[in-house]
């Protein structure tokens, strides 16, 4: 079996339940707040003039909701949106092909963006501020360069490592929002939520349950939830209740805060360096990851929920850290005795 709190994979069955269980307008959308308030200006400000919306960028941790955005915009604008994924598109021509078969106003969604390749990237500029591409046809003397106008269009990017980013790629989004982790009030709601789509309801406390084992993170809400209803379901309760929710959890192994292992691992490596920072190469070393997946992907939880303390000299473990992994053998400095 899989890791259920795992963040990076992403199984089927989370592509095809998130499909049903994925809001579609800004109401069944929870938290994020200043996000929504913002987009929903510039929404209302764009559909009033009669324009597409300015280029959008989200970024942030997996499983926050950016995919999710992406297609409740696409619903208030009423346009159409064409949905892809860097890696999909392997060659400038690729991207030639989507760019001129959109339509005035249409939303272009482009996953993982920072894994685009320079030569796509060239071409996503133009189109991007000047809504024109030129496609260069033939070689040697004989090439020839057509300029070809596209329509009006609004490019959402999504990206997990923002800092993978190039300067002029990112300066040609109008808008950009970092997604925030939930809170264990927004996670409940959102679990309750998805219950009632899935008609098995939930009690208050045992959604407050997952929540707070769930990373801070919707995604892994919802697949805690899937699995305490399994339980729920075997055992023919009606209801999902706090005590059946605690039971399947436990049974589950999903540790109280949440943690995967890969936190885990991280957090033991720097609580078995006394007190002394460590830098992010040695750390991405010593978990056999990349220093970018560390750093946007790892760290942000930690750091949020001050289990982590990046420092002038490197990451080190907290008072925090040393609690979560039950180890009191330290002192304030966090050295250890
Ligand atoms: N604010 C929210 N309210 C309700 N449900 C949410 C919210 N944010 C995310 N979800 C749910 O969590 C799941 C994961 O969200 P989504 O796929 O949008 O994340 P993502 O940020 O695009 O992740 P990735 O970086 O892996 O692409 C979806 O099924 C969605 O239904
Ligand atoms: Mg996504």
């Amino acid at each position: 079996m899989d890791r259920v709190v795992d963040i990076e994979t992403f199984s089927l069955e989370d592509a095809s339940s998130e499909q049903t269980l994925r809001p579609d307008a800004w109401s069944e959308y929870i938290g994020q707040e200043q996000i929504k308030k913002n987009l929903s200006v510039f929404i209302e400000a764009s559909k009033k003039r009669d324009e597409a919306l300015d280029h959008v960028l989200f970024y942030g941790p997996p499983g926050l909701g950016k995919t999710t955005l992406a297609l409740i915009i696409a619903n208030e604008m009423n346009s159409n949106i064409k949905v892809t994924a860097a890696p999909m598109i392997e060659k400038s021509g690729d991207l030639a092909a989507i760019l001129t078969n959109l339509e005035e106003g249409d939303i272009l969604f482009i996953d993982e963006i920072h894994r685009l390749s320079p030569a796509v990237e060239e071409i996503l500029y133009s189109s991007m501020e000047d809504y024109r591409i030129d496609i260069i046809i033939g070689s040697g003397p004989a090439a020839q360069t057509v300029k070809i106008d596209l329509p009006r269009f609004t490019l959402i990017g999504a990206t997990t490592r923002a800092g993978m980013l190039s300067n002029p790629l990112r300066d040609r989004f109008g808008m950009s929002f970092r997604m925030n982790f939930y809170s264990h009030d927004e996670l409940a709601e959102i679990i309750k939520q998805a219950s009632a789509k899935l008609e098995r309801e939930i009690v208050h406390e045992a959604a407050l349950e997952i929540a707070k084992r769930s990373r801070g993170t919707p995604r892994i809400a919802l697949r805690l939830l899937r699995r305490v209803r399994d339980f729920a379901e075997v055992a023919d309760e009606e209801h999902i209740h706090h005590q059946r929710t605690q039971y399947a959890l436990d049974e589950l192994g999903i540790n109280s805060h949440g943690f995967d292992e890969m936190d885990l691992r991280l957090l033991k490596l720097l609580a078995s360096s006394n007190g002394r920072p460590m830098g992010l190469s040695t750390i991405a070393a010593a978990l056999s990851e990349d220093e970018g997946t560390v750093e946007d992907v790892l760290e942000p939880y930690l750091i949020a929920n001050g289990y982590l303390e990046r420092t002038a000299k490197g990451r080190r473990a907290t008072r925090a850290t040393y609690d979560v992994l039950n180890m009191n053998n330290i002192n304030e400095d966090g050295t250890l005795f």
